[in-house]
């Protein structure tokens, strides 16, 4: 029985960190502010730009006067910098392809801003497999709102979401839909608190999960 599956991108489908990363510390250092180490601003990935630049300023410890422009630099590296085809996490793109030549229909359903999104599916050449792509900017609220996660099943009545972090779990749950975890993204949470229908560490077994649900 095929299914629409909805992925997250950061952390899920792409180790991003490298290029957030980038994105965050030059623009800071633009702005002549403190800067901070990648290891921080991992922690701080998974509610958006908008959450992650406050409390990237919070932490180097300036007034959030600086929001708007730390957003605007902060666009302009994520948009500009090419995300390297290498930082899709090894096994992704072949699960992806699976599970397209089983029938399921595939869409996005990140926080990362939209634009940005768009770059890095396409840097990556992961664009293709997806039919809907729903950014952090889509809609009027982001995750964890269960708006986006509807907007990208489109009416579905089969699902599924696959996710690495504490807002995906909480997404699906309040959408009311299935959640399969990677364990090997941005989460703080131990697997075990973090309630899943499954989880996998390695993307080569996707399939014969998701085969096992459909
Ligand atoms: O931009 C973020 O905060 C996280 O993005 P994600 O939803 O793809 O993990
Ligand atoms: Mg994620």
């Amino acid at each position: 029985m095929s299914l629409t599956i909805a992925f997250d991108l950061d952390g899920t489908l792409i180790d991003s960190v490298p290029h957030i990363h980038h994105g965050v510390a030059s623009a800071l250092a633009e702005m002549s502010l403190p800067g901070i180490d990648r290891h921080t601003t991992q922690g701080f990935v998974g509610r958006g730009l908008p959450i992650l630049l406050e409390r990237v300023l919070d932490h180097v410890g300036v007034s959030q006067d600086h929001h708007a422009e730390l957003t605007r630099r902060t666009m302009h590296h994520y948009v500009n910098t090419p995300s390297d085809p290498d930082s899709v996490y090894p096994g992704a793109r072949e699960a992806l392809t699976a599970l397209q030549e089983a029938g399921h229909r595939l869409t996005l359903c990140t926080n990362k801003p939209h634009e940005a999104t768009l770059s890095a599916l396409r840097d990556t050449g992961l664009a293709p497999f997806f039919e809907v792509v729903i950014g952090g900017d889509s809609l009027p609220t982001r995750k964890p709102d269960p708006a986006m996660l509807h907007a990208a099943l489109d009416g579905a009545s089969r699902a599924l979401y696959v996710g690495d972090s504490e807002t995906d779990v909480e997404t699906a749950q309040n959408a009311g839909v299935p959640f399969l975890l990677f364990t090997e993204g941005y989460r703080k949470t131990p697997v075990g608190d973090l309630p899943h229908r499954a989880s996998f560490a390695d993307h080569a077994d996707l399939p014969a999960l998701v085969a096992d649900l459909a």
